[in-house]
């Protein structure tokens, strides 16, 4: 294997990717006072997917049948190779059938050696999270969504890399330390910050709350599953998704391992604890800056998204049947769907306009074929810095070709992150805050007036018995449905800017240290973040 002679962290620090670990992070960010920028500040001119990739060692089934690795990475090149495999791994039996098997070579934004601890190269859960996850942190605080995502065949290391385990943490309760680490280290008077969280998970194309599994289902045969909306403003989301809001590091690990716990997983003989749905986190920050000389306020939001995927599999691979086959083939079928959108955002042609039938439109980008994809419809293609972590298992020369095909295609996919900022003086907050309140009332009145004629509707629909029906060949059928969509629509926006209104209201006077007021929970200003909390376990 070529290897740098240096090491791997001194090649990390020449590249600029080596910073403090998620203990002692860096003060890049932190300390600055938002700098005003306009509304919705562009970014100067997006940028690509971020694309790492990881390879992990091998486990104890693989040491048994004697695979051999066929991966090398190069730290300084960042290069990728795989290599043909030996005859005798019953593992690579198939790729003997291919016509072609040859050496192949791929290039990353980072190649992780995660596969032998003993090499002076390994890169471990902190070398993950320096490389990637701070820089994104980082990104958080400066007021961009961003979107993590790891991909790869079943048992190749997803989980372990986002989540990791009680000793050796992953990528998002690294993130959740360095998060409640900046916002309590930061000694501005005038920055206060509210943190929510929710987590998720796609299982067999339903969405299921995780923060709130056993929610009672309408129908009692089965689990709870959640509707998907699309908002003109904010696209698609999760209806009625449990938010949360979080004080400090305890209590958004609490919810982190409650969801954890509640997702869906199986032993399959490809891994013993194989997720079988993919699982979405995410957490929102927001920053209010609350300028004294002016009484202006500066709103930054950013989400955080941490995603990890299900795995791809092969039913003969798994052995599946039943339940676990149907689940694979679900997975599967989500994860082409992703490819799909994948390669149609990275296609060249993606974006320009459609003049006649030349080229392609935008709309060709299959997001809403899978429930996966239409969810995260921003994060691969819109305002989002986004990062893809490949996990590749050593020894499996197709799945571990198809998963670099993937990342190498992923590499080409341009998102456009903006700044999500807002400044607004007090006049404005005053009359925006005037206005919330009267469109409130506004909302508040249609929607009444809506359950209103709903009840009517459905008293008429009664006495009528089931003649209406009859006569129209049921064309009313889709009213209520459309009615009712409006209704939540309208509850949707009234809870929204009830809670937007109050965290206005609650900045301003905490950073003007005002009179005192009941707190959200989830928003506290410098040095009010909840303290006296015991030391926390990761699990
Ligand atoms: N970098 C690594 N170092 C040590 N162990 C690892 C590493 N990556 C993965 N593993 C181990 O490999 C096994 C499979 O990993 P993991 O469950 O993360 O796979 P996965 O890709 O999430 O699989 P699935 O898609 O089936 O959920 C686990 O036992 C895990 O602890």
């Amino acid at each position: 294997m070529a290897l740098d002679p240096r090491g791997f962290p001194g090649i990390l620090a020449e590249a600029g990717l080596l910073k403090s670990s998620a203990s002692s992070p860096s003060l890049r960010s932190r300390d600055s006072e938002i700098v005003l920028m306009g509304r919705n500040t562009p970014d100067n001119g997006g940028g690509n997917v971020r694309v790492v990739v990881r390879v992990r060692g091998f486990l104890p089934r693989e040491v048994a049948r004697g695979a051999e690795c066929l991966v090398e990475m190069n730290p300084i090149t960042q290069a990728t190779k795989l290599l043909i495999p030996n005859t005798t791994d019953p593992a690579n039996s198939r790729t003997q059938s291919r016509k072609v098997v040859e050496e192949k070579n791929f290039t990353f934004d980072n190649s992780f050696w995660s596969h032998d601890p003993a090499d002076e190269h390994y890169a471990n859960q902190e070398d993950i999270y320096n490389a990637l996850g701070e820089e994104f942190l980082d990104h958080n605080f400066e007021g961009y969504h961003t979107c993590i995502f790891a991909y790869g065949q079943t048992g190749s290391g997803k989980s372990y890399t986002m989540m990791g385990t009680p000793t050796q943490p992953g990528l998002i309760p690294r993130t959740c330390e360095d998060l409640f680490q900046r916002i309590e280290s930061n000694t501005s008077p005038h920055i206060s910050y509210t943190v929510r969280v929710s987590y998720f998970e796609v299982y067999n194309e339903h969405v299921r709350d995780l923060l709130s599994p056993t929610r009672p289902s309408p129908d009692a045969q089965h689990p709870y599953y959640l509707k998907i909306r699309e908002s003109p403003t904010e696209g698609p989301y999760v209806k009625d998704l449990t938010d949360l809001p979080v004080k400090n590091y305890t209590e958004l690990l609490r919810y982190m391992r409650m969801g954890d716990n509640s997702r869906t997983t199986a032993s399959t003989k490809m891994n013993d604890t194989s997720s079988r749905s993919h699982a979405v986190f995410t957490i929102m920050l927001k920053q209010i800056h609350h300028d004294l000389s002016t009484d202006a306020t500066t709103e930054r939001l950013a989400r955080i998204r941490l995603v990890d995927l299900a795995g791809s599999e092969r039913a003969k691979a798994t052995e599946a049947t039943g339940a676990r086959l149907r689940e694979g083939s679900n997975i599967n079928k989500s994860l082409t769907t992703l490819g799909r959108v994948i390669a149609a955002l990275a296609d060249p042609r993606h974006g320009r306009i459609n003049n006649g039938s030349k080229g392609r439109s935008k709309d060709v980008v299959p997001y809403r074929d899978s429930i996966l994809t239409w969810l995260l419809k921003d994060s691969l293609g819109g305002n989002s810095k986004t990062a893809m972590i490949a996990c590749i298992a050593p020894s499996d020369y197709d799945e571990t070709l198809s998963t670099l095909r993937y990342a190498d295609q992923a590499k080409h996919i341009r998102t456009r992150a903006i700044v999500n900022q807002d400044s607004v003086s007090a006049a404005e907050r005053d009359a925006q805050i005037a206005e919330m309140q009267n469109t409130i009332r506004q909302l508040q009145v249609q929607v009444s007036l809506a359950n209103q004629q709903a009840s009517e509707r459905s008293h008429n629909n009664n006495n009528n018995n089931n003649n209406k029906g009859k006569l129209d060949g049921g064309a009313s059928a889709g009213i209520p449905a459309a009615r009712d969509e409006k209704l939540e629509e309208y509850q949707l926006k009234v809870e929204r800017m009830q809670r937007l209104m109050e965290e206005e209201r609650l900045a301003a006077s905490q950073t003007r240290g005002r009179e005192p007021q009941e707190p959200d929970p989830g928003c506290f200003g410098a040095g009010g973040v909840a303290g006296g909390e015991p030391e926390c376990q990761f699990w």
